[in-house]
């Protein structure tokens, strides 16, 4: 029997800044080499803020495709009947009125972390998701390499236990000192700080380790506390540190940070267990090595046997959650199994209350809707 043909999925990238362009350059990266043979990915429009930035990124990160439209504006790029689902790669704070204007337009949306400035808002476009009967996810790319699925496996294949503790951490050394205070890392119109742009990255690996693990049945943290160290520089934080404790089903805790000003610690993820350890080396958005070590007894904490895996493919590993977009929009879907609207939304919850506790507030008319 003939192979069926793989489906070609015509995406509308928005903006054109860094992850625009990373996550380009993946689409354009032939499906093969990771084994994808059902799906194609075609740039079908660019839109920008100017017309010429637009014709400039695909000069640049499409070869000059001439059949890939220049937009100078997002709307145009929502208006384009040929668009499948839209790439939404703008700042955080930008993100509700662009998701909502692709959604209104009829347009299935794959949208960049964090989803939005607060969960008030991401419910918001929830709501009207499944009221347009349209396909909204989260851009968690980590969440759907094989790195990460193989780390679930041996989270949840009985060996180690129930998790008992996860250390998770993602900083990063942004110069703030040197950059300018428009930059999105620091202005807090654009959402700025640690816990928007980082914190997300943390709390994937708590979500996949304590609130998937079968033994926690999908219950929600029953305690969350932040802390937010702010830069004088722009009033955002700089640092922040935040715990989850999972004690519904679970006696288990996560200590989650995130910082602008420093680099991360290795491992950057450690998640314990009463039989062993789970490591993760950084980055831990796109992690390549992870190690498993098993004790002689219970905890113990002494080692007898280690595992390291490894993971290398061709692109950056955008291209794995553009997949899962073609995949649930081909199969009808409204959200991913792997990174459903539950997992978004415990996210923006968990923000809004660390922000809360650390005293973080955007400034007047950033959150179009207020919690
Ligand atoms: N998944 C991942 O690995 C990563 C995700 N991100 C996320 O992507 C988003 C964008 O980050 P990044 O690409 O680094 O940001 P950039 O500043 O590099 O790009 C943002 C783009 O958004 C558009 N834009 C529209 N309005 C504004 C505005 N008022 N100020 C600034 N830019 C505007 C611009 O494109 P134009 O002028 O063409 O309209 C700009 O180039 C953030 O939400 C971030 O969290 C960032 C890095 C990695
Ligand atoms: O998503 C991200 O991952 C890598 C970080 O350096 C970046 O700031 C962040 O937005």
């Amino acid at each position: 029997m003939a192979a069926a043909q793989p489906l070609v999925f015509r995406w509308g990238i928005i903006s054109t800044g860094m992850i625009a362009q990373s996550f380009v350059k993946d689409l354009l990266v032939d499906p093969k080499t990771r084994d994808t043979h059902d799906v194609i990915h075609l740039v079908q429009a660019v839109g920008s803020r100017s017309v010429e930035k637009a014709q400039e990124f695909i000069t640049t990160y499409a070869a000059g495709d001439k059949k890939i439209k220049a937009y100078g504006t997002y709307a145009e790029v929502y208006a384009d009947p040929d668009v499948d689902a839209v790439y939404i790669g703008t700042p955080h704070t930008l993100h509700y009125e662009n998701a909502k204007d692709a959604l209104l337009a009829g347009k299935h949306v794959l949208c960049e972390k964090a989803t939005t400035s607060n969960a008030a808002e991401l419910r918001d476009l929830l709501k009207l998701t499944k009221e347009r009967k349209l396909f909204f996810m989260e851009a968690l790319w980590t969440r759907f390499h094989p790195l990460t699925k193989e780390v679930k496996r041996v989270a949840e294949d009985g060996t180690l236990g129930d998790p008992i503790t996860l250390h998770a951490d993602l900083s990063g050394f942004f110069d703030i000192e040197n950059i300018p205070k428009t930059h999105r890392i620091l202005d807090p119109q654009l959402g700025g700080g640690a816990l928007l742009d980082l914190g997300p990255y943390p709390m994937i690996w708590a979500v996949l380790a304590l609130y998937e693990h079968p033994s926690n049945k999908a219950a929600r943290p029953t305690s969350i506390t932040g802390s937010m160290l702010k830069t004088p520089i722009t009033d955002v934080d700089m640092c922040t540190s935040f715990t989850l404790n999972f004690t519904e089903h679970l006696r288990a805790q996560a200590v989650l940070t995130c910082s602008i000003a420093a680099s991360s610690p290795t491992p950057a993820v450690t998640i314990r267990y009463l039989k062993g350890n789970i490591l993760i080396q950084p980055p831990i958005y796109c992690p390549k090595t992870f190690t498993v070590q098993y004790f002689d007894k219970p905890g113990s904490g002494n080692v007898v046997r280690e595992e390291t895996r490894t993971f290398e493919y061709v692109g950056n590993g955008w291209h794995f959650e553009a997949d899962e977009v073609a995949r649930c929009v081909r199969d009808g879907k409204l959200e991913s199994e792997t990174w459903g609207h539950d997992k978004s939304l415990l996210l923006m919850d968990v923000f809004d209350e660390v922000r809360r506790q650390g005293n973080y507030v955007l400034p007047e008319g950033v959150e179009k809707i207020k919690a």
